[in-house]
């Protein structure tokens, strides 16, 4: 079968086509692109990138057509806790989300409205990056807040990169022979945008992302956690800011970008490395941040058995995981300074045998995992892993 996976930014269209067999997880890839600058003169909507996409497919894939389409959505709300057949009206319940997550899931819509017209035929499936966190209990998902924020605008913490957590947790598990029902971990998820999640029993039971993807860590470009105060504060006191141009600073110009000046790790580090000392501050709030969210969730699962990295920074960036384990000694934590400083696209174990946790590193694969996925539903195979 193959699969044409597609993740759709406000300006940008991610794809990759996948071939899998019977019963296989992820399978090939057969073609992969970038489409930017969507909304430009070249390119004017996703309509028009869809149709520049069929075209290069043509070319590429020699005769073969497409079998379906799996879409990264960012926000399912709380109605999705797993991948679903795209109809006309799921395609609008995503649409009804779309003030929960006004950065990420207009894109989605867009992308799975252009398919539908390119393709009319074409089955497709969503699989949203909330739906992992479907199975927080109550008294973590909840805001301190007044009833009625959560009742009449669903303000409560989602979570996000769920996609990616779920399939980090079964290559670890795996990888260390522990049945995923008995596995407890934190799951670092540290690319542009990054989030730690608790899995206990192999399930989320804690994330740091909330309500949107703004919550919890340093960012690229994201403030992460920050007092609400400081909102209301910048709002009375700046007559020229507006609630959307401070949703723009806290998403847009915050985060590593703020401090250091750059978004990019490897900028960062290397900044740091010639002695900047902004930059060398950002690593130590972006780590230290980190840190304290590691200790928090070994408690909150009872005792994790490992931690793990992944994803842009997790998987490439040793110097920052030295960083954070660094402060993780009260936890046991001993890295194998050798293994973290060793490259490699492999699951592989980067703690000291006396580390009291494991340490590993595990390559994301959201494309993998959503192709999966889509098989999976298209052709009532077994449930993606
Ligand atoms: N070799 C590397 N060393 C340090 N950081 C890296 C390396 N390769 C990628 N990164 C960092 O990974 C981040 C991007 O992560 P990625 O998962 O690709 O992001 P996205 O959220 O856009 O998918 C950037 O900060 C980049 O600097
Ligand atoms: C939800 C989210 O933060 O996604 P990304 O990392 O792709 O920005
Ligand atoms: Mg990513």
């Amino acid at each position: 079968m193959l699969v044409l996976v597609v993740n759709c930014g406000s300006s940008s269209l991610k794809y990759q086509v996948r071939e899998l067999g019977a019963g296989e997880d992820g399978g090939t890839v057969l073609a992969s692109g970038l489409i930017e600058n969507i909304g430009s003169s070249q390119i004017e909507d996703h309509t028009q990138a869809l149709e520049l996409l069929a075209e290069r497919l043509e070319a590429e894939l020699e005769g073969r057509t497409i079998d379906a389409a799996g879409h990264r959505v960012v926000h399912g709300g709380e109605r999705f806790s797993a991948p679903v057949l795209a109809t006309d009206e799921i395609i609008r319940d995503i649409e009804r989300l779309v003030p929960l997550a006004p950065l990420h899931n207009p894109a989605a819509v867009l992308g799975l409205r252009a398919v539908q017209k390119t393709w009319p035929h074409l089955p497709q499936v969503c699989v949203f990056d909330t739906a992992f966190h479907r199975t927080m209990p109550e008294h973590v998902w909840r805001y301190a807040v007044p009833e009625e924020f959560y009742e009449r605008w669903g303000i409560r913490r989602y979570g996000f990169h769920g996609t990616s957590h779920d399939w980090v947790t079964g290559q670890a598990a795996q990888f260390l022979g522990v049945p995923r029902e008995r596995f407890s971990c934190v799951v670092a998820h540290l690319g542009n945008g990054a989030s730690v999640t608790a899995v206990k029993d192999g399930a989320s039971y804690d994330t740091s992302m909330g309500y949107t993807p703004l919550a919890g860590l340093v960012m690229g470009t994201r403030t992460g956690d920050l007092d609400p105060s400081v909102v209301t504060a910048v709002l009375r006191r700046d007559p020229g800011m507006t609630p959307e141009r401070l949703d723009a600073v806290l998403n847009k110009e915050s985060g590593l970008r703020a401090v250091a000046g750059d978004h990019d790790m490897r900028a960062v580090q290397e900044a740091a490395d010639r002695g900047d000392a902004r930059a060398e501050l950002a690593l130590e709030m972006a780590a230290h941040r980190l840190a304290k969210y590691v200790g928090g969730y070994h408690v909150a699962v009872d005792g994790a058995q490992a931690l793990v990295f992944t994803a842009g920074i997790g998987e490439n960036a040793s110097a920052f995981r030295a960083r954070v384990c660094g402060r993780l000694g009260a936890l046991g934590v001993v890295l194998d300074e050798d293994a973290n400083g060793t490259r490699s696209r492999e699951v592989r174990r980067i703690s000291a045998p006396d580390s009291a946790l494991e340490v590993l590193v595990v390559p994301t694969d959201e494309e993998q995992a959503i192709a999966a996925a889509t098989a999976a539903l298209v052709a009532g195979g077994p449930p993606a892993a």
